[in-house]
Formats: structure tokens, C-alpha cells, sequence
């Protein structure tokens, strides 16, 4: 956790004082926001120090894609996953690399991301998103974006991991695990972001005593939808519980015992939800602003689904909503909802801009800097253009320049997952609604661990039959099928012009 980098030093921001460092100008409530506009001028690498701690971040793409490099470097944990682990333990997204735990839960997981399984979570992402605009039918007025795609992407994922329903759309208020589980979450961080603090183990405590009921809650419920699924008399594997439950590592015959499946299910409650929401909220803010990217979404939403607005999608025909993907694409590019992570050399080795940096150090990648290199996205790289990921503007960029779902072996697991059903609710709702936000609204993000647009409101007007069937198709983009060779082990469409090209990675 010290970071010092052997004493070495980085570019920081003007004004820091004894003491507390580079902290004051930090802004509490949203860290990575003010971490951005400090960060200019400074370079392609930066340090912050709060307190004690030493914080080190990298901007430059470049210096990003050599940290990619999984033969030298690997996932590190910052301050703030260490935290984590108080909540979500060695689950697979706060494990460190050696625990056991993390390869064993991988193996398992892994045949719950295929595409065999995610046609199996289809039809269960099409009945949440139904019940979503069931809601939104009975009701007059703009509706409330980021809070109403949180509930949506929360149905989802309990539904599909641990086929638990939380009533999301019928219930006046959240289910009480909900704002249980965001309190422990908070409480964790909270007790991170004190951590080089003097005083911290006095206010930890105090944290720790104003928690302990949500934590209680939290785990009682969650062991006891475990407890009540090992004793079912006919195991049911049709889920990602019933595998950690019921499957055996394929080679060793090991299982993950019981406090870590609890981990792991509340891993994907957290990591499986509001990086959804927040993706779908910012590509819904950006097709709002600008009507020709908007009119382009629905022309192609029309051509696959025809004039019925009630029509749903078939699995396959997900992967033909190539403009939507880019749009999702582009508006991650812009605001990756999971905005950083973490990187530490195997071995102590050299960087390119000649620092030593050795494996108790670590670098945090910021990811919407880095998706702005201007040497990569060139001087627009502000501006919202789905286009750049077409297949002729996405050739012969750098590799590892694009990272939304982070780099290497510790990416993220669930990318198809969440892929499918930010295109799968895109595409219905731009074929039942014609949306329209306020054009007075200035985006504003919310940041928790992750970023959301927070106060984005949009007025929905159901499309009629004939309004469907009157778009001229002319503008949607022909569907094309990618040839067998380019489609990736789990069988998904992996880019946004539907072919894969393995540079996310
Ligand atoms: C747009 C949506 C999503 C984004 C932007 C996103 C982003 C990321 C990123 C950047 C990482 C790497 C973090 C690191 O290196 O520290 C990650 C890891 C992970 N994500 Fe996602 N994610 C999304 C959706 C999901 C979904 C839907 C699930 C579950 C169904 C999920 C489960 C995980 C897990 C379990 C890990 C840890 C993987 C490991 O270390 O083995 N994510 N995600």
C-alpha cells in the first residue's frame, strides 16, 4: 500500500502543503472527476500525495499500453479495492493474483459467460426490460434515467445469478438488501479513503459499529439463499450459483466453499450492475443530444425489428445492432463507467519514461484520460462520434488503447454479459419510444465506484406502428454476418462493427 516508488518523484499538482499533501485539492464526492482536471499539464504520469499515501496515476496511452503488457505487469490492488475486501473478500474482483481462490472461481465462472449460457439469460434480460417499460407505460412525465436502468441492470443480474427476484418495478421502495448492500459498500470505502489519515483505526471503528447491522443483513440473507440452495433435493445448475454450488473444477474437483460464493455473488450484485446502468444512462444522454446519431439508432432498430413495437429481439439479432454497439462503444470511450484500474510489475523492472518500478509499487490507469490521448483519438477526441469504431476508422489504431473492460487475464468476465443487455435495451426501447431530454440539462456525473450521469431526465413517447414503419431505412446500415474465423472463443460478436479484432484485450 505505500507506494513510495523508491523515493522517486512525478509531476503533481500546484499547491501542496505539508502534511496533507496534494489532499485538499481533492474533491470528496467526486475524486476522479477533480483527479482529471488536476491532471492537466502534468504529463503521461502523475503522483498525488494525500497524507501518507502516495497515489500515482497514468494519463498517456503509450505508457498504458506498456503496463498491458501481461508478461511484465499484472492487476494491482489500490487503496480502494484493498477496502473492498472488508465486503466482497477474494472474490474475483478484489482477490490479489496468488490467491487460490481467484484462479479456482475463474475456471468455474468462465462456463457461465459463454454464449450457451447467455442464451439462456436472454429471455431473463428481456422479461426485466419488459417489466421496465410496463412501468414506464402506466406513468405520466420524464422518467428519472440512471435510477430506472440501476433497477433494470440489478434485476438482471440477481435474476440471472442467483435467480432471486427484488421486485424492483412493483415495490414503492428498493428492496431492504438494496440499500443494505450500498451502505456496507460505502462503509468499505469510506474506511479506505481514511486510511492514511492520523486517527483512521478510531474512526474505522466507528464506521465498523454504524455498519454492522447492513453487514449482518447483508451476509444472513445472502447465506441463507445459499443454505436453501444446497439443501434443494434437485440440484440446479442453471445459474451462476447452482454452478459455484454443483460444479466441480473440471481437473482438481475442488469447490468454493461457502463464504466465498457469498463473496462472488455479492461480487456480481456490485461489479454486474452499476457499470451496466451507468453505460446505458451515458449512451441514452449522448443519442438525447444529438438527433442524427439518434435517428441513425432507431432507423437501425427498425430494420432488424420491423414496424411491431412490441417485438423483442431474438439472440442473434443482438449482435446486428452494429450502430447501437457503436454508440455504447463510443459513449464508454468518453465515461468507461468503471473508470480505473490498477497495474504492478511481476518483477522490478524499467518503464519507458525511465522509473523504476518495483512490485510493491503500482500506477493506477485513468480511463477516461487515456481513452483522450489526442495521439490516439486526435484533437476531437472530446466529442461524442460513434463513427470512430466503424472498421476502416478502427484499423491500425494503437493496440490497448480502448480499455473499458480493463486488460488481461483480470478483465472483466462479464463484458459479454453486459454487452448484450445494454444493446438488447437499447434497441428495445429506441423501437418502442421517442426520447427527448431536456435541453437545458449540463451533464453531471455521480461517482460511487463507478460514474453515472445523476439529474438526466428523458420524456418518452411511445412510437406508434406507423411511425415505426414510416423511418426511412435507407439510413440504417445493412446487417452484415461475420465470417466464422472472426468470431471469438465464446462465440459473441466482440467489436462494434460485429467482427471481432482481439485489440480489447
Ligand atoms: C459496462 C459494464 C461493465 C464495465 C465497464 C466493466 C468494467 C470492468 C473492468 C474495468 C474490470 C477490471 C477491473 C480491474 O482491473 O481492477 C472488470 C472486472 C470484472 N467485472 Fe466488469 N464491467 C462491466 C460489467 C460487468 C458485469 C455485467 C459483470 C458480471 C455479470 C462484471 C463482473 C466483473 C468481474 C467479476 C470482474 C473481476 C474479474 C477478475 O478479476 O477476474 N462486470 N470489469
Amino acid at each position: 500500500m505505500r507506494n513510495d516508488w523508491s523515493g522517486q518523484t512525478f509531476p503533481h499538482p500546484s499547491g501542496r502543503r505539508p502534511i496533507v499533501g496534494d489532499a485538499l485539492g481533492a474533491e470528496v464526492r467526486a475524486p476522479l472527476q477533480s483527479t482529471m482536471r488536476r491532471a492537466e499539464g502534468l504529463g503521461p504520469i502523475f503522483e498525488l500525495q494525500v497524507f501518507d499515501q502516495k497515489f500515482v496515476f497514468v494519463t498517456g496511452a503509450e505508457l498504458a499500453a506498456e503496463l498491458a503488457d501481461e508478461s511484465r505487469f499484472a492487476k494491482g490492488l489500490s487503496p480502494a479495492l484493498v477496502a473492498l475486501r472488508e465486503f466482497a473478500g477474494q472474490g474475483l474482483f478484489t482477490a490479489y493474483n496468488d490467491e487460490t481462490n481467484w484462479a479456482l472461481a475463474h475456471d468455474l465462472l468462465r462456463p457461465a459467460f459463454t454464449k450457451a449460457a447467455m442464451q439462456r439469460y436472454h429471455p431473463v434480460m428481456l422479461a426485466a426490460a419488459q417489466e421496465l417499460f410496463d412501468t414506464w407505460d402506466g406513468r405520466e412525465g420524464s422518467v428519472d434515467v440512471s435510477a430506472d436502468m440501476t433497477k433494470l441492470t440489478m434485476e438482471t443480474i440477481s435474476r440471472t445469478a442467483f435467480s432471486t427476484d427484488f421486485g424492483s418495478f412493483s415495490r414503492a421502495e428498493p428492496h431492504p438488501f438494496i440499500p443494505a448492500m450500498i451502505a456496507a459498500l460505502k462503509a468499505g470505502q469510506r474506511k479506505g479513503s481514511l486510511n492514511a489519515m492520523p486517527g483512521a483505526g478510531l474512526m474505522a471503528k466507528r464506521i465498523d459499529k454504524k455498519n454492522a447491522h447492513h453487514q449482518a443483513y447483508v451476509d444472513s440473507l445472502l447465506d441463507g439463499i445459499i443454505a436453501e440452495r444446497r439443501n434443494a433435493s434437485e440440484p440446479d445448475d442453471s445459474d451462476l450459483l447452482g454452478i459455484m454450488l454443483h460444479t466441480p473444477h473440471p481437473e482438481t474437483g475442488e469447490r468454493l466453499d461457502d463464504l466465498n460464493i457469498r463473496h462472488q455473488i455479492l461480487t456480481f450484485l456490485v461489479a454486474g450492475h452499476e457499470t451496466t446502468s451507468g453505460a446505458l444512462s451515458f449512451a441514452l444522454y449522448y443519442l438525447s443530444r444529438d438527433p442524427a446519431v439518434l435517428a441513425k439508432a432507431q432507423a437501425e432498430v427498425d430494420q432488424v425489428l420491423g414496424p411491431d413495437r412490441d417485438a423483442e429481439p431474438t439472440f442473434e439479432q443482438v449482435a446486428k445492432f452494429r450502430y447501437l454497439r457503436r454508440v455504447l462503444d463510443e459513449g464508454l470511450r468518453l465515461w468507461p463507467t468503471a473508470p480505473a484500474f490498477t497495474r504492478s510489475p511481476r518483477e522490478t523492472t524499467v518503464l519507458s519514461t525511465g522509473h523504476t518500478m518495483r512490485p510493491e509499487d503500482w500506477a493506477i490507469v485513468i480511463l477516461p484520460l487515456m481513452h483522450r490521448d489526442p495521439a490516439v483519438w486526435g484533437d476531437d477526441a472530446d466529442a461524442f462520434d460513434p463513427d470512430r469504431f466503424l472498421p476502416e476508422n478502427s484499423r491500425g489504431r494503437k493496440p490497448h488503447s480502448y480499455k473499458p473492460f480493463g486488460t488481461g487475464e483480470r478483465s472483466c468476465i462479464g463484458r459479454q454479459f453486459a454487452l448484450h443487455e445494454a444493446i438488447l435495451v437499447l434497441a428495445r426501447m429506441l423501437h418502442r419510444y421517442d426520447i427527448a431530454g431536456d435541453p437545458a440539462y449540463e451533464l453531471q456525473i455521480a461517482e460511487r465506484l463507478t460514474l453515472m450521469p445523476t439529474g438526466f431526465e428523458l420524456s418518452l413517447t411511445p412510437r406508434t406502428p406507423s411511425v415505426v414503419a414510416s423511418v426511412d431505412e435507407a439510413q440504417a446500415e445493412p446487417s452484415e454476418v461475420c465470417p466464422a474465423s472472426s468470431i471469438d472463443q465464446s462465440g459473441f460478436h466482440a467489436t462494434s462493427h460485429g467482427c471481432p479484432s482481439g485489440s480489447a484485450k
